[in-house]
């Protein structure tokens, strides 16, 4: 795992498995796509985070399911934009009230995963169970749960969440009124004494490894995995995606106007047909380069790359903190793709945003990126800040992705260059997935998973000829 404090989103063993139709009757095993097989990456703030590979590795999967657009199969994706005080997501109080019983479930997991062996474990994700269900218990409660006295660390943890809830408010309230400071000032003592107490209460614990691994994982994010649809209706305002084509992800009825007031009204932040809404929204599409006369027209009226900057003020109306642009430029001419993409980096700076940025086109990548990651049939092989992506390519398959560039015109290189047919991500080979492709592969390879290894100072790779 990365140890960054600057954490926007944190992906822990992310899986996304789409179930396929059984073909006959006599078929008896359950089949999936697995589309995202076990994704851990962490998103910084303020960074563009490019995502490359071959079609069908699981790039769009990863953005969706990132945005909970499609429920997670397994894993968790932990929010950092907001702390679960200011958001109260309804799964924190359910936690921390039954902590006993939390975590007597995870310890029949693991009790269960470990007497299952990885080949019997094809479907049944009992060792993923237990890590996840590990994980959204940790955020909540770090070491604690190795505490003697389980309902003790349950109550003083809830108590410390609720002060830290009133804190919050107390503190939104001294915006308003002067005489609010008593109240938080007040608040802000009672989370500061249960802190104290819980680690007097953490001090009686075994500090072993397990115990320090755990508290590492104690924060306030918010585990997108665990809210109801109501709450993620809500967290999606900070939340947004650009599509690549416009056209078809932006409703032909509608005006420009009525395309970017649509969120805004939904989210009530101002009232349909007045006078705020139209100003804010005229905002909004000349800092995305749109002119305020387009208000009333639709989007056939436009050409792709305006297309694009409405797709975009859309996404930006609610004042978002994460956008995933999902191969938002690969639909446009090469020159238009180059004012969509300054239009972007302008708007990140000046909106203090953070990107996915998905494209199968290494140069739009590189171009924009601050790291990148590399994702090969549901895996992510390799990330690196942009530049040692390309000065030192670690995983033999990032390395055949780069060679296979031409060096003079790369736009717009689709990422079918290797030799060899991509295996079927329903029955994925064994070991290391790239070892049919590999021309570096041995043994260990065709048996055994690597592990993702920080190879240099935020150089990740998943290869056994780094790690031999
Ligand atoms: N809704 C779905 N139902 C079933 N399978 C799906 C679904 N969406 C994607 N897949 C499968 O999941 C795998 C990953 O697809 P995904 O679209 O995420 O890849 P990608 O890297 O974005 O490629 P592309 O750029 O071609 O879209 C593919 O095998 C795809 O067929």
């Amino acid at each position: 795992m990365e140890n960054n404090k600057d954490m926007l989103i944190s992906i822990n063993n992310l899986k996304k498995y789409f179930p396929l139709k059984k073909s006959s009757f006599l078929q008896k095993e359950k089949l999936y796509v697995k589309a995202n097989d076990g994704i851990t990456i962490n998103i910084h703030r303020g960074e563009t985070f490019g995502l490359v590979g071959e079609s069908g590795c699981g790039k769009s999967t990863m953005g969706r399911v990132l945005l909970q657009l499609y429920p997670q199969t397994q894993g968790n994706t932990v929010y950092y934009g907001r702390t679960i005080y200011e958001y109260k997501p309804a799964y924190v109080a359910k936690f921390l009230k039954n902590l006993p019983s939390h975590v007597s479930k995870l310890k029949s997991l693991q009790e269960k995963a470990s007497k299952i062996t990885e080949t019997e474990d094809v479907h049944n994700f009992a060792a993923d169970d237990a890590d996840r269900v590990y994980h959204q218990l940790a955020h909540l409660a770090g070491g604690l749960i190795y505490s003697k006295d389980l309902s003790k660390a349950g109550q003083l943890l809830y108590e410390e969440y609720q002060a830290g809830c009133k804190v919050v408010e107390a503190a939104a309230n001294m915006e308003t009124d002067s005489a609010a400071k008593a109240a938080y000032e007040q608040a802000v003592e009672k989370q500061e004494e249960l802190r104290r107490q819980l680690d007097k209460l953490r001090s009686d614990c075994e500090q072993n490894e397990a115990f320090l691994k755990a508290e590492k994982l104690w924060d306030h994010g918010i585990d997108l995995g665990l809210l109801s649809k109501e709450e993620l209706r809500i967290l999606r305002q900070d939340i947004q995606i650009i599509f690549q084509d416009p056209y078809s992800s932006l409703n032909p009825r509608l005006t420009v106007g009525q395309l970017i007031s649509e969120p805004l009204v939904g989210h009530k932040k101002f009232k349909k047909g007045s006078q705020e809404l139209e100003d804010y929204v005229i905002e909004i599409m000349e800092k995305c380069g749109l002119d305020r006369y387009f208000i009333h027209r639709y989007p056939h009226q436009f050409s792709g790359g305006q297309r694009q900057r409405i797709g975009i003020a859309r996404a930006l109306a609610l004042n978002p903190k994460f956008i995933v642009c999902d191969e938002a430029v690969s639909a446009l001419d090469v020159s238009i793709q180059s004012q969509i993409l300054n239009l972007l980096q302008d708007l990140k700076q000046k909106e203090n945003l953070t990107y996915l940025f998905i494209s199968h086109d290494l140069s739009v990548v590189k171009y924009i990126s601050d790291r990148i990651g590399v994702m090969y049939l549901g895996n992510m092989v390799e990330s690196a800040p942009s530049e040692r992506i390309f000065e030192n390519p670690l995983h033999p398959y990032t390395e055949a992705l780069l060679n296979a560039i031409p060096t003079t015109d790369v736009h717009n290189k689709e990422l079918q260059i290797l030799e060899g047919d991509i295996p079927s991500p329903v029955n994925p080979p064994k070991g290391c997935k790239f070892h049919t492709r590999c021309k570096f592969a041995f043994d260990k390879c065709k048996e055994c998973t690597p592990d993702w290894v920080e190879v240099e100072p935020n150089h990740f790779v998943a290869c056994h000829l780094r790690t031999k």
